[in-house]
């Protein structure tokens, strides 16, 4: 069954971004509510023509069916997608073939898939999908990525609160892909900065979803150019846009994860424009 709900977010200029007041900037930016019972809801921003989205099937099989804004016929007809499982054991069902997609495992599905479903195995315990997709130009072969097959970076330290892990899932040394990578970063205990000191890339754009996080705990999140920062507070299960000149960093009242994901110009994960921790304003 299609239970899809859908919204557009257009591009903001840096300039414009400047005089945007809390609410504006929320509105532009902030992504909430995306994991709703039995629903697909998805986000499809301007910048790179990226769609976040979540799933949480529960008592239907939900389809990944075609939105409007595509005008094709099938959701893959000129797209990739990435699904990363952040909930419990859940079914992705592509045609004929099935994957059983564990927490914290994904799946890439090809340009040119059809009939992709969505299910949990066990409704009381349900599987929370969450979905990244960007337009492709070729169609190259389904593949699930379980823990055991990323690439991980140990990143920072504990004196400076930013020690954490990179789990590179969807990256171009694990999986072929047109322009879409995703992975999770997990903070250790006691550290709670992200991506720290931080970097634009102005050739792609990104979302970061952050989970993990414990109740009536807050992320910081800091946007914006380097030179003219902003903050915007956010809490678990909620994502946020990064334009590709925009930095992406937060603070948390704890620690906690975040899954990344983004497309455009290259598959060069390293490819970032870095910017000193004092060079920020
Ligand atoms: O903690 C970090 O640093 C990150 O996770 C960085 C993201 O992966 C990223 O922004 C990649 O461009
Ligand atoms: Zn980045």
């Amino acid at each position: 069954m299609a239970n899809i709900e859908y919204q557009e977010r257009f591009t903001s200029h840096p300039s414009d971004v400047k005089s945007y007041d809390t609410e504006e900037l929320r509105e532009h930016f902030l992504i909430k509510n995306l994991f709703e019972k039995d629903k697909i809801t998805l986000i499809y921003s301007h910048y790179d023509r990226f769609i976040s989205g979540g799933a949480v099937p529960i008592d239907e099989v939900l389809e990944l069916a075609t939105i409007e804004p595509l005008k094709a016929q099938n959701f893959c007809d000129r797209r990739e997608v990435g699904i990363l499982n952040i909930g419990n054991q859940g079914i992705v069902t592509v045609g004929e073939d099935k994957y059983r997609l564990g927490h914290k495992e994904a799946l890439y599905i090809g340009m040119g898939a059809k009939n992709i479903h969505l299910s949990s195995e066990d409704p009381g315990n349900p599987a929370m999908f969450y979905i990244n997709s960007a337009p492709a130009h070729q169609g190259f072969p389904i593949k699930k990525i379980a823990s055991t097959d990323t690439i991980t970076l140990d990143l920072g330290t504990s004196e400076k609160a930013n020690e954490r892990r990179i789990v590179q899932y969807i990256v171009e040394a694990t999986v072929q892909t047109c322009q879409l990578q995703m992975g999770i970063t997990e903070l250790k205990k006691g550290s709670i900065w992200n991506t720290m000191p931080p970097h634009t890339h102005n050739r792609r754009m990104e979302v970061y979803l952050y989970i993990d996080l414990p109740q009536d705990e807050a992320i910081c999140h800091f946007m914006g150019e380097p030179q003219q920062t902003r903050h915007v507070w956010m809490g678990n299960h909620q994502a946020v846009i990064s334009p590709p000149w925009s930095i992406h960093a937060a603070a948390g009242t704890s620690n906690y994860s975040f899954v990344w994901g983004m497309a455009g110009e290259n598959l060069d994960f390293s490819d970032m424009d870095m910017v000193k921790a004092n060079q920020l304003r």
